[in-house]
């Protein structure tokens, strides 16, 4: 589904300060799999999310979707495959205080140009699966850690993408609502999603749901084994 080939990321290039933070990384990840990027702080985890993501661009190297080459695509087309194939789970969920879980829900689709009123609808849908309908006009200021986290939840499914895309998912939660986590993925992994996290924690490691668990260190993947 997604294939890395020899992809370098440099920061601050010829600058004194410039950082090489992915020395070359070649990778394939199938579709419907679950696949977990481990490794020290600092080792490019974010930053190799971000490429797969196509929030980030590759200084060098080729990426391929779905058999489709997008390394030099314009941005405007790349927005346009990041909206549709990719859902976003952040570590500090990056949901917009000020405004209703139900506005937070249905940001990524605005682009679309979909109508609000089945906007609306889908979105309520999604709440309500996660037990949170009651919750769609309070403020996100107003959420606990784990109901802010399923709003983050809904708002990466959104536009329905075929992966779903977390940084350090549970570093925020406990260890009953990252098992809970842990099983939502699994329902969207036999829903058919493909799921890349990257994280620090071993109930990501060791759930059942995931595949295979990718090691980094240094830019570079060190270890890859089926989980
Ligand atoms: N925009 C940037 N400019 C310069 N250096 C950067 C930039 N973004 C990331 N880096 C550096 O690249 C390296 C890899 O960062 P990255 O965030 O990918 O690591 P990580 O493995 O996700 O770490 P953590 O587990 O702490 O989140 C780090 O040394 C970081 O300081």
């Amino acid at each position: 589904m997604i294939h890395l080939n020899a992809v370098r990321k440099v920061f601050n290039a010829g600058k004194p300060n410039e950082f090489v933070a992915l020395r070359g990384i070649t990778m394939s990840i199938d579709a419907h799999q679950v696949i977990a990027l481990t490794g020290p702080s600092g080792s490019g985890k974010t930053t190799l999310l971000s490429i797969l993501g196509c929030m980030a661009r590759p200084s060098a190297g080729r990426i391929t979707l779905m058999d489709r080459e997008i390394t030099s695509l314009p941005e405007r087309f790349l927005a346009e495959i990041r909206r549709g194939t990719f859902g976003f789970i952040f570590q500090q969920y990056n949901l917009i205080k000020g405004i209703t879980v139900l506005e937070n829900v249905m940001i990524p689709a605005y682009p679309t140009g979909e109508r609000y009123a089945s906007l609306k609808i889908r979105a309520l849908k999604l709440l309500d699966i996660f037990g949170l309908v009651n919750k769609s006009s309070s403020k996100i200021e107003w959420l606990s850690g784990g109901e802010a986290q399923r709003v983050a939840i809904s708002r990466a499914l959104i536009n329905d993408p075929p992966v779903i895309i977390a940084d350090e998912p549970t570093a925020h939660l406990d260890t009953k609502l990252s098992r809970e986590f842990m099983a939502i993925l699994g329902d969207l992994k036999e829903e058919g999603k493909t799921i890349l996290i990257a994280s620090h924690d071993p109930i990501v490691h060791e759930a059942a749901v995931v595949n295979r668990v990718v090691a980094m260190r240094d830019g570079e993947l060190v270890d890859s084994r089926l989980s």
